[in-house]
């Protein structure tokens, strides 16, 4: 193809470039963002900023924002801002609620551009795109992974009926250099890197739950978006760190629900800080025997075919969470209504003609 021919097929616009906000939670600085500003200036960035909100977040020049730290999260959602975590990396689905489009990403500040094998930065967010426009295939799986990927296909007996595929919700990056690990597994791998570069992308079959994490995560909002509330967790709550596990455990059962595709694998990031394990398992302890009795009850959640949307399923899982769950700790409890309070904001501000927040103390809202 002649040069000129390539540079016309390169679209000239970012793909989605209005259609997606890059949401950010924080309580360092953004200097990460040097790195990324190729592929993310065009991009709305929806900064969340955790911890003491009379701390300024420098945003590096060029980047158009909205900021919002715990003052702007009170002032927005009154006493409804008890849903939104305090001192946790969960408090980043206030700006999913925030947002008013349709694809969000999100990413942790101390996640970089990797690079490919051949040595070729990485753009995860063109790839999330990609993978978010792209059908999903929960109901049978294609050995040869992505299907609609360039250069693959459904392989030799793959039912025709089921090659449209569903539409995907999910896209779930994963890390080189600093892997995902819970504290025990830290402690016991303290010098483990993750230099394993897998190409491809697969998608979660129905029925099968999934640890999902929330450092590189892109979803499609109007799909699952009331679903991607990422729980209490961090300060005054029993455990921290299954923000996205558990964000991810539901969004799964309603998907599976509602006939939405989740994806797995491709883009990668570089993750370079490893928290402190002693502080993690503290923050894991209770989650990592609890989960041996949650996996359970996502396993055999089903919800009622008169749930049709997702803030129905949500709130019908809410429900099974109350009844089944809140007798393993009074936390369940708590949480089962914090889920009701996180549908009632999610609704009060994405309802039709809702005002967008007032503006924000530190960055300029942009909307
Ligand atoms: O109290 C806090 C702590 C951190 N943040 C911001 O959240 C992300 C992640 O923080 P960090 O990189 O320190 O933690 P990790 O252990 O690597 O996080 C991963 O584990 C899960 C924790 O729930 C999560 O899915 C991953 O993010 C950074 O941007 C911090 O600045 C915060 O806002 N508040
Ligand atoms: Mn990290």
């Amino acid at each position: 193809m002649a040069a000129k021919e390539a540079a016309a097929s390169v679209p000239s616009t970012p793909l989605l470039k209005d259609e997606l906000d890059i949401v950010i939670p924080t309580i360092r600085n953004l200097d990460f963002l040097e790195m990324w500003r190729p592929f993310f200036q065009p991009y709305h960035l929806i900064i969340v900023q955790d911890g003491d909100p009379s701390k300024t977040i420098n945003v590096p020049k060029g980047f158009d924002y909205e900021l919002y730290n715990r003052n702007d999260i009170n002032r927005i959602l009154g006493p409804k801002a008890n849903c939104i975590s305090f001192k946790d990396s969960a408090c980043r689905c206030f700006g999913y609620m925030v947002s008013k489009k349709k694809y969000i990403y999100t990413i942790d500040d101390d996640c970089f551009v990797a690079k490919d094998p051949t040595g070729k930065d990485i753009n995860a967010l063109e790839q999330h795109i990609k993978n978010l426009l792209s059908p999903s295939t929960p109901y049978f799986f294609n050995t040869l992974y992505d299907p609609y990927r360039e250069g693959a296909d459904f392989v030799r007996g793959y039912p025709f009926s089921l090659r449209e595929g569903a539409p995907t919700a999910v896209s779930h990056g994963l890390w080189l250099n600093i892997p995902d690990y819970d504290a025990p597994t830290q402690l016991v791998k303290p010098r483990e890197r993750n230099s394993r570069y897998v190409d491809a992308v697969l998608t979660i079959p129905k029925g099968t739950l999934f640890p999902m994490c929330g450092m590189n995560l892109a979803f499609d909002r109007q799909l699952i978006g009331p679903a991607m509330y990422f729980g209490l967790m961090g300060d005054g709550q029993p455990i921290g760190r299954y923000d996205d596990m558990w964000a991810g455990w539901c969004i799964k059962v309603i998907c599976d629900h509602l006939g939405l595709g989740v994806k797995t694998g491709l883009p990668y990031i570089w993750h370079s800080k490893a928290s402190n394990p002693f502080v993690n398992l503290k923050k894991e302890y209770k989650g990592i025997f609890w989960q041996e009795e949650l996996i359970p009850f996502f396993q055999s959640a089903s919800l009622p075919k008169d749930c049709t949307t997702v803030q129905k399923c949500y709130i019908e899982l809410s429900k099974q969470v109350k009844e089944k769950l809140g007798k393993i700790d009074p936390y369940f409890t708590k949480l089962a209504d914090a889920m009701v309070t996180w549908i009632e904001a999610w609704d009060e501000l994405n309802s039709a003609g809702a005002q967008a927040p007032a503006p924000v103390a530190n960055g300029t809202a942009k909307k």
